[in-house]
């Protein structure tokens, strides 16, 4: 199966690059473009990145793109809720790939609150994202092969209030299907305000579960709330 193949939404735009370093490289360029475009316009700018594994080459690719980094405030779209010295921890990832080089100069935001339960962790992340400039200028989700993105799992009891575009929070307590199981999530409408948002996904399975996707409801499969205008998909083999 080919990205072509795939009968996405009027307005998503779909780049097929030939490998990890390329899809890397295209990621960072376009990301790095918004960020200075935003940074010249209006001052400030505000990006939205996500954790996971496949991420790392496009953080070392972004890290060293020249642009005003002492202008951009960085959070993640989730985090696993482990001290940031844990090797789950998406924070941890970011110190370690992107807030390095050039980026080193940016802000960065935290998700991560050692409070008394989850809940009231969500609760201080939601205060602490509130200093991210509104609209956010650039997202780059990531998927699972269930259809997941950020930290909203399907069959989540909260995954309903963090999709509806009025949820009054930016950040939910979440839990995920696999170890670290505890996670803070941004919710649809902080998400979904991006003016630019790419997803970057690698592989057939993902390519797969894109394509069931296109076919699923939201809560189903929960990446579908963001299959629309403006989105634009990073995919390689
Ligand atoms: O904390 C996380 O795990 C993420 O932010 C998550 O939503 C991730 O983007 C997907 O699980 C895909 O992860 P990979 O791109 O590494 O497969």
């Amino acid at each position: 199966m080919a990205i072509s193949d795939l009968d996405l939404p009027t307005g998503v735009m779909a780049h097929s690059l030939a490998d990890t370093s390329r899809l890397a490289e295209a990621l960072a360029s376009t990301v790095a473009e918004a960020l200075d475009f935003a940074v010249q316009t209006e001052g400030v700018a505000s990006l939205l990145v996500s954790g996971g594994r496949s991420p790392v080459p496009f953080f070392e690719a972004l890290s060293i793109r020249p642009l005003d980094w002492s202008r951009v405030k960085i959070s993640l779209v989730d985090e696993r809720w482990v001290p940031v010295d844990h090797d789950d921890s998406n924070e941890n990832l970011l110190r370690r790939h992107l807030l390095r080089n050039e980026a080193a100069k940016a802000e960065f935001v935290s998700l991560y609150y050692p409070a008394s339960s989850l809940e009231a962790a969500a609760k201080q992340a939601g205060q602490a994202v509130s200093v991210l400039k509104r609209p956010i200028d650039v997202l780059v989700l990531g998927m699972g092969e269930d259809g997941h993105t950020a930290s909203l799992f399907p069959g989540n009891a909260l995954l309903e209030q963090a999709l509806d575009p009025d949820c009054p929070d930016l950040c939910m307590p979440m839990v995920a299907p696999v170890e670290p199981r505890q996670r803070i999530s941004m919710t649809y409408p902080l998400l979904a305000s991006a003016r630019l948002q790419c997803l970057a996904i690698h592989g057939q399975g993902k390519l797969k579960a894109l394509n069931q996707a296109l076919r699923a409801n939201p809560l189903q499969m929960p990446i579908r709330a963001f299959l629309n205008y403006p989105l634009e998909i990073y995919w390689c083999p």
